[in-house]
């Protein structure tokens, strides 16, 4: 038998936080009280996933440097989605369907999954943490169709940061749903004008400036004069974003998406939004690996997977040496 407590007070052991089946994944409680998992690697490399949202919001390197945006005026309360990182755009992207922007996953509590379904084995994964979303009472309601949705979150030897998503139809009544997705990736840049995308040109877009018109990009890589909003159709499945300033490249590489939308919302757009500071989009770029053209659609007991993998390298394209197809093939 236990051994009574002090007189007059039952011993209550302090609630554990719950076990992680990584040793490099932690879950803690951030400022605004909501819960994070920190993933940690090698020196200060660390990533930081919110359970609200399955959201990551920090990615750092080696050196501790943050490679994702996360604005200064992110609001870190439900029902706002947090402004930065890859917010999740789940069940719906954008606008295309009856939903709320970009749907609901992205302000929803998602739970940590200890037991997921195995997934292709990479020993040389260490840091990496698995979340679950299956749909609320309320959220059958808007959207009527039963899910589950896993997202592993990884955090490779050399400093990758990979998404995993993989989407089952539980549907008990035979019927089939249909879906657009998108990770939503803010980068965070030197200087918007500084920067190229290069792997887009002279694909197919719809430009969401101008009512989803489609039109064929011209030319040379994609460069940042003005607010930019287009869902690239087709598009390879490596993007390289080049910052000239910080002589360094992104390389995002999507499976399973074939779109990928580009998006800055330069100066008048981010002085209207609440959650974003003025001049941040001089410091920020969204390459979002995407399925927006084509839904989605799976039938009862079908999974998709949809993967992202993200690497920064050092580039030395300002000197011009940089041969892009390097990059952008390996
Ligand atoms: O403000 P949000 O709902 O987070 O959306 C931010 C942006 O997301 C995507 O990039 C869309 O293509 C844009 O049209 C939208 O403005």
């Amino acid at each position: 038998m236990a051994a009574p407590g002090p007189a007059g007070a039952a011993a209550s052991p302090s609630p554990q936080p719950p076990q992680l089946p990584s040793p490099f994944a932690e879950l803690v409680k951030s400022p605004s009280g909501l819960e994070k998992v920190v993933l940690r690697g090698s020196r200060n490399c660390c990533v930081e996933v919110y359970l609200y949202g399955g959201q990551v919001t920090s990615w750092k390197n080696d050196n501790g440097e943050e490679l994702l945006f996360l604005s200064s005026k992110a609001i870190f309360k439900p029902p706002k989605a947090i402004r930065g990182g890859i917010p999740i755009c789940f069940p719906q992207f954008g606008t295309h369907g009856n939903l709320e922007q970009h749907g609901f996953a992205r302000n929803r509590f998602w739970t940590i999954d200890n037991d997921p379904p195995p997934l292709p084995a990479n020993p040389a994964i260490k840091a990496y943490v698995d979340l679950i979303l299956r749909p609320s009472e309320e959220d059958l309601k808007i959207w009527p169709h039963s899910f589950e949705f896993r997202l592993r979150v990884a955090l490779g030897p050399s400093g990758d940061l990979s998404l995993t998503s993989r989407i089952r139809n539980t549907n008990t009544d035979g019927r089939p749903f249909s879906y657009t997705f998108a990770y939503h990736t803010y980068f965070s840049v030197s200087d918007i004008s500084e920067v190229r995308v290069e792997g887009l040109e002279t694909m197919d877009y719809l430009d969401n400036l101008k009512a989803k018109e489609r039109f064929t990009e011209q030319g040379d890589a994609i460069v940042f004069e003005s607010e930019i909003d287009k869902v690239y159709l087709a598009a390879p499945s490596k993007i390289a974003i080049i910052d000239h300033e910080k002589k360094k490249t992104f390389v995002v590489t999507k499976e399973g998406l074939p779109d990928s939308v580009v998006w800055n919302p330069w100066d008048k757009k981010a002085k209207a939004m609440q959650d974003f500071g003025d001049a941040e989009y001089k410091n920020m770029l969204c390459v979002e690996p995407a399925s927006v053209e084509k839904p989605i659609t799976l039938k009862p007991g079908e999974e998709w997977k949809g993967r992202l993998a993200l690497s920064a390298v050092p580039s030395s394209y300002c000197s011009g040496q940089l041969d892009p197809l390097k990059v952008l093939q390996g």
